[in-house]
């Protein structure tokens, strides 16, 4: 079966990075694009500054931008990616769902709503279900699907393998690359031979997405996980992969070769997009690292390294390609699972 998708935002980095991981898509055939009025009218090739490694597929860049309003999508897209900025995407990604499109979005607007799911497919893929609740409250035919901030994704696989010891606390420090905050997010002359020890508004999301995550769901609401959770965001001059040091207090004492287990045997799920192995777990000391590791299984796997004891439980660094598994990819593998579950 070909599901007909769209890309609301299909110009921006996150916008480009879809591109490239549909192109050649086993069922998902792309069959619109928007951005702002400022690019829409032109061709895909003349109004995106197209910055990924891979070119512009040729069917891709002959297609028209439209705006991002529903009156220039075809009524039979069956589903929409969206990576707008949060601000736009909070105006039109209702319209969009008044209208019945199913909308998987990266933007953080709504991501914390109680009725809106909040997912990782391999992490908590029932939470799917709040989309029941979304309609009846809503009103809407469509549905909306958010995946998680970039770095709350790179370590909540991670914290879901330790579950099973008992998670009380987490203390995580990111080392971020600068695609996180899109093209003209910092200048070379802010971000070349420093380090800037503030990302806005991103250590609340790491704190209170990554409880959402790994929260009980009941059928009717998401209680999140008890752990307390306490982040420091820092941006460093590497392009992508956000590197992150994760201290984690448990209630039990496992030791180090049980805690690598634990994650690496941590189930993946069954999807064209999914990685083979969720959580790649390094013995080398020195590793993951953003150059080496980031493009794993097509930047969608989790890397995980220098796992040691602690006096409370462990500490272990973790990395993911943001804009891969945390942000593209990421709404990817929830359109597939909307797909894979009926709701599309
Ligand atoms: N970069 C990253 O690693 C991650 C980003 N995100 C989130 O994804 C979203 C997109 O990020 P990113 O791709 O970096 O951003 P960009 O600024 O690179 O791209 C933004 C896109 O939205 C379009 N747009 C901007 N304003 C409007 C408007 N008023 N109406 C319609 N379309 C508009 C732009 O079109 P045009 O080209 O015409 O201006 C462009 O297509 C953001 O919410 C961001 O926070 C999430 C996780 C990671
Ligand atoms: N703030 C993230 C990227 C991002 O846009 O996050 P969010 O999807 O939560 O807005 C970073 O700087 O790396």
């Amino acid at each position: 079966m070909n599901v007909r998708v769209g890309i609301l935002g299909a110009t921006g980095a996150v916008g480009q990075r879809f591109i490239q991981l549909l192109d050649d898509h086993p069922t998902f055939e792309l069959a619109a694009l928007t951005a702002s009025e400022e690019s829409a009218g032109k061709s895909y090739r003349e109004a995106a500054k197209w910055r990924v490694n891979t070119p512009i597929p040729d069917d891709v860049a002959s297609m028209t931008v439209g705006r991002t309003h529903p009156d220039d999508v075809a009524d039979d897209v069956d589903l929409l990616f969206s990576s707008l900025p949060s601000s736009v995407a909070a105006e039109v990604e209702p319209l969009f769902l008044d209208e019945g499109y199913v909308v998987s979005s990266n933007s953080s607007n709504d991501r914390m709503a109680e009725d809106v799911p909040l997912t990782i497919p391999e992490i908590n893929p029932g939470h799917l279900d709040l989309i029941e609740i979304q309609r009846e409250e809503r009103g809407w035919d469509g549905a909306l699907v958010k995946n998680p901030n970039c770095s709350t994704i790179t370590m909540v696989p991670t914290l879901a393998a330790l579950d099973e010891f008992g998670l009380e606390r987490v203390n995580v420090t990111t080392l971020q690359a600068v695609s996180g905050a899109g093209y003209s997010g910092v200048t070379s002359m802010e971000i070349i031979d420093n380090a800037l020890p503030h990302i806005g508004g991103e250590e609340s999301k790491m704190e209170t997405e990554s409880r959402k995550l790994l929260g009980a769901f009941d059928g009717s609401e998401v209680t999140l996980h008890g752990m307390e959770v306490a982040a420091s965001c820092n941006r460093i001059p590497t392009l992508d992969g956000h590197l992150e040091s994760v201290f984690a207090d448990l209630a039990d004492e496992p030791s180090v070769d049980e805690v690598a287990r634990a994650m690496r045997e941590f189930p993946g799920i069954d999807l064209p997009s999914a990685p083979e192995q969720l959580i790649h777990v390094f013995d080398d000391p020195s590793r993951p690292q953003p150059r080496l590791d980031r493009d794993r299984e097509n930047g969608m796997a989790v890397c995980a390294g220098g796992i040691q004891e602690t006096t409370h439980g462990v500490k272990y660094n973790c990395l993911a390609h943001n804009t891969i598994r945390g942000a593209a990819g990421a709404s990817l593998l929830n359109g597939e699972l909307l797909v894979e579950e009926g709701w599309v």
